[in-house]
């Protein structure tokens, strides 16, 4: 789709009837997020998420949808003792349904990334803001606003693209840096949440996109609900939203 200058619509999920509805919306990816800790747990963070709970998640959505491509997040502490624990999980997320799984983090994951896209496991980048890392980086805020930290994040994507990563998520990133970024890629395709336009695609929570959520709303949620006739048609309106390059506008960006 990046090849092709198709924007890739994403959108979080968790469960079998969603799985459904996202199907007949037309959501090319959807991501069975560790963002369930907040979602549908209750947590205050994602750091509580087991690998039992997103094993449990990913055969309820894998049983839901036919053409939508299943990534599933490894959860905190699944991967984070290096390639044989991390290749470990990773095939009880595959076994479970999922066809790529995620794993946040940058220079400190390159070898475990390449570990698994080496042994057939396809993989997902996740930097900027890494939730996981939430106690390290003192809150859920914008990354890469200073030179050294903008240095850094664009080191990370292309170590991140050359360990084999297919797709890469960029959270909180400035806009203007995300595009940067997406422009230097040969064949990673980026995944904004809160990176601005440019980037390849574009993620939310669904939870957040259906006015769902009660907790904080960050400024790159937009409420798809609002004007919407039905779950469905939001849902419709997102992936329209973002193939058009109307979403995200600028009031959602860093
Ligand atoms: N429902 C939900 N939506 C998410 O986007 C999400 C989760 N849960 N759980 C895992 C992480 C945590 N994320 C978050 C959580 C909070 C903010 C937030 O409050 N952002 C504020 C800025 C806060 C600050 O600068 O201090 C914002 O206005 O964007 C952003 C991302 C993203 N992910
Ligand atoms: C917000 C996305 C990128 C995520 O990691 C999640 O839903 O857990
Ligand atoms: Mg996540």
């Amino acid at each position: 789709m990046r090849a092709e200058g198709r924007k890739v619509v994403m959108l979080t999920c968790y469960d079998a009837s969603f799985a459904a509805l996202l199907d007949r919306a037309g959501v090319d990816v959807i991501l069975v997020g560790d963002s369930l800790g907040n979602v549908l747990q209750g947590q205050t963070s994602t750091l509580p998420v087991t690998m039992d709970h997103m094993v449990y998640h990913t055969e309820c959505v894998s049983r839901g949808c036919q053409r939508p491509f299943i990534v599933t997040d490894m959860p905190f502490g699944s991967y984070h003792e290096g390639p044989a624990q991390a290749m470990r999980n990773a095939a009880r997320l595959m076994a479970a349904g999922a066809q790529m799984v995620k794993i946040e983090g940058g220079a400190h994951v390159v070898e475990t990334v390449h570990y698994l896209v080496e042994r057939g496991v396809p993989v997902c980048a996740h930097i900027g803001l890494t939730p996981q890392s939430v106690n390290q980086l003192g809150g859920y805020r914008v990354q890469g606003r200073d030179e050294d930290g903008a240095a850094r994040l664009r080191a990370e994507a292309l170590a991140l693209e050359q360990a084999g990563a297919a797709l890469m998520v960029m959270e909180m990133v400035p806009a203007g840096l995300a595009a940067e970024i997406t422009a230097s890629l040969r064949t990673m395709a980026t995944i904004g949440i809160g990176a601005g336009a440019d980037c390849d695609g574009q993620v939310l929570v669904l939870h957040d996109m259906l006015g769902v959520y009660p907790g904080r709303k960050a400024r790159f949620v937009r409420n798809f609900m609002d004007g919407a006739a039905s779950i469905e048609d939001a849902v419709a309106r997102y992936a329209a939203a973002v193939r058009d390059g109307s979403f995200p506008a600028e009031e959602h960006n860093y």
